[in-house]
């Protein structure tokens, strides 16, 4: 049967990227978007944008909502302090053993734990099984309906902390109205608007950047 895209991506950063080289992985994949098949990153534009927030951020615990093929990961993770650690959350086998073998070719597997499950399941067992106190930085770019739930949840789980920055993809397009009204709407967080594209494309979209407040 023909392979599928995320399958297709992954060999062209086994053809295209050096091992152990996470900027070529991210070239590879944003080439292969362009120039091949467009997919679901957050890609080169709003990627430079979550570069800046992770740098400024420079989490020792990061949390990713929606692996998909691992290319926010290689961006995130590339850029965490040694000892730093991203837990990414993936409930599609599929796309999760994709990301696992871009995320190994990028040679990042070492910061990042990959999990298989969804986010409403994993949440709040992220304390006992990770031993994770609160996160530093989360990036949302899952299922845009899960985007407002989850956030709740998080702050129900005690996992987020004064200064916790969330940063979501997608909120212009395909957009996430309910999770946009309730984080700018909420004295809980201070929020910004950073405005870019769609990924590979001209159409509007952005980053929502909110930082908790407690
Ligand atoms: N609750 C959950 N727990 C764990 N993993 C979950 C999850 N919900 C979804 N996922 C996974 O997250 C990814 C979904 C992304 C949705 N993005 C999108 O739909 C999307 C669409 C466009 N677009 O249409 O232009 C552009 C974008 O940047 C996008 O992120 C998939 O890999 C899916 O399996
Ligand atoms: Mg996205």
């Amino acid at each position: 049967t023909r392979s599928t895209r995320p399958q297709r991506m992954l060999k062209a950063v086994q053809k295209n990227a050096t091992r152990g080289d996470p900027l070529s992985v991210i070239s590879a994949i944003d080439r292969f978007c362009r120039h091949s098949e467009w997919a679901m990153n957050v890609g080169d534009e709003k990627g430079t944008i979550l570069d800046s927030v992770v740098s400024e951020v420079n989490p020792a615990m990061a949390l990713e909502l929606g692996t998909y093929c691992g290319y926010s990961t290689v961006r995130i993770a590339r850029l965490l302090p040694p000892g730093a650690r991203l837990v990414t959350l993936e409930f599609n086998g599929d796309y999760a053993a994709i990301a696992r073998q871009v995320i190994e070719w990028a040679g990042l597997e070492d910061m990042v734990q990959l999990v298989e499950g969804a986010s409403g399941d994993w949440i709040p067992r992220m304390k006992e099984h990770f031993g994770v106190k609160t996160f530093d930085f989360i990036f949302l770019d899952h299922w845009k309906d899960r985007y407002l739930p989850d956030i709740k949840l998080l702050e129900e789980c005690g996992l987020l902390r004064k200064g916790t920055v969330v940063l979501a993809d997608n909120v212009i397009c395909p957009g996430t109205p309910d999770y946009l009204e309730y984080i700018r709407n909420s004295p809980s967080y201070e929020s910004n608007y950073f405005r870019s594209h769609l990924e590979y494309t001209k159409a509007e979209d952005g980053l929502e950047k909110s930082v908790y407040v407690g």
